[in-house]
């Protein structure tokens, strides 16, 4: 990326990002803001606060650009910048300031998100549990851990999540974590689900009728769960919940390159076999037991409240405008 004007360190984490160095939706989310912080301390130009509001929405485009399908890295973006509108700072430091402390406080609430998700999670974890995840959550290898710490985990279930292999970081870290676990390709999770108690995935979004969008494969353990009569939980962060869903826009779905899936050389033998590559679905709210969030469990027919406890700033710049998308100058102007 060559954007002019923006810090190198803020291009290289949108790089990140875009490249999946950086990945799973709440380590996105605080990427962004911590490139929004460096971008506000970096700022080069005029020392007024309108051509700093400029710059800054710039910013935030190049990072939403980055992937489309987790609400969570607009949703920090969102946070932070329309801190600027909010607080309408007077002088030029002062805006610089309301970035930073913004951002800083977006990080340190995620960070904490997680831990209370974990431990409320936890508690809803029987004894003598078998678990079986999807692809890498932070958050769920953190509430399966705080499970196994209270003696409720006797094994994991990691599905590799193939093309990209999150599954491998999950195995990893739960073993680091000293969480006894076993690695299965996707396809085997219909064959041990008979063995499985509950089901826990993170999400990358939540809409407004409590449809989770999370790595492609989910809805497709979700539903031999349901079959199996397992209870499936969804550990997410409040900003991975949507406000755009509630008007009704749908949550873009990322395709990435069809390398990922099968090698360039076997691609180029069978240039007539077309290879999709889709990396997230969406489990329907009926194929989910409860979503499991910092401010609370609930069923996932109730995100429209948490949407309006927690992103009721946005719902209510929503109405205002009669937006079909919230605009970044919205927050910055
Ligand atoms: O689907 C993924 C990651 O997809 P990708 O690897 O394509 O980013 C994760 O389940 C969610 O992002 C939640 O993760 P977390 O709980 O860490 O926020």
């Amino acid at each position: 990326m060559t954007e002019q004007g923006i810090p190198p360190k803020v291009l290289e984490i949108a790089e990140g990002i875009k490249t999946m160095r950086i990945r799973g939706a709440g380590k996105i989310a605080r990427a962004a803001a911590e490139a929004l912080k460096i971008a506000a301390l970096e700022y080069g130009g005029v020392k007024e606060v309108a051509p700093f509001k400029r710059y800054m929405g710039k910013v935030a485009d190049l990072l939403i650009a980055t992937r489309p399908t987790a609400v969570s890295l607009p949703n920090a973006v969102m946070y932070v910048l329309s801190s600027l509108h909010r607080a309408n700072p007077g002088t030029f430091e002062d805006a610089v300031n309301t970035v930073v402390l913004t951002a800083e406080k977006f990080i340190e609430e995620s960070i904490n998100a997680v831990k209370v998700i974990s431990e409320t999670a936890a508690r809803r974890i029987r004894e003598n549990s078998i678990i079986l995840t999807h692809c890498h959550s932070s958050v769920a290898v953190s509430a399966i851990t705080e499970a196994y710490k209270l003696g409720r985990v006797v094994k994991v279930y990691s599905t590799e999540t193939r093309p990209f292999y999150q599954g491998r970081i999950t195995a990893k870290q739960l073993l680091e974590n000293g969480v006894p676990v076993v690695q299965i390709p996707d396809s085997a999770v219909r064959y041990v689900m008979h063995e499985v108690d509950h089901v826990v995935i993170g999400a990358d979004t939540v809409a407004s009728n409590g449809a989770v969008v999370n790595k492609i494969g989910t809805s497709q353990v979700a539903l031999a769960a349901k079959e199996a009569r397992v209870r499936v939980y969804v550990v997410a962060e409040t900003y991975k919940f949507s406000p755009t869903t509630l008007i009704g826009e749908p949550v873009p779905i990322e395709f990435r390159d069809p390398t990922e899936v099968v090698p360039d050389s076997w691609l180029q033998k069978h240039p007539r076999i077309k290879v999709l590559n889709p990396s997230f679905d969406v489990t329907p709210p009926e194929y989910i037991d409860a979503i499991i969030t910092e401010i609370g469990v609930i069923p996932p027919q109730a995100a429209i409240l948490v949407l309006m406890e927690r992103l009721g700033w946005a719902l209510d710049k929503i109405k205002q405008g009669g937006l079909t998308k919230i605009k970044f100058e919205d927050y910055t102007e």
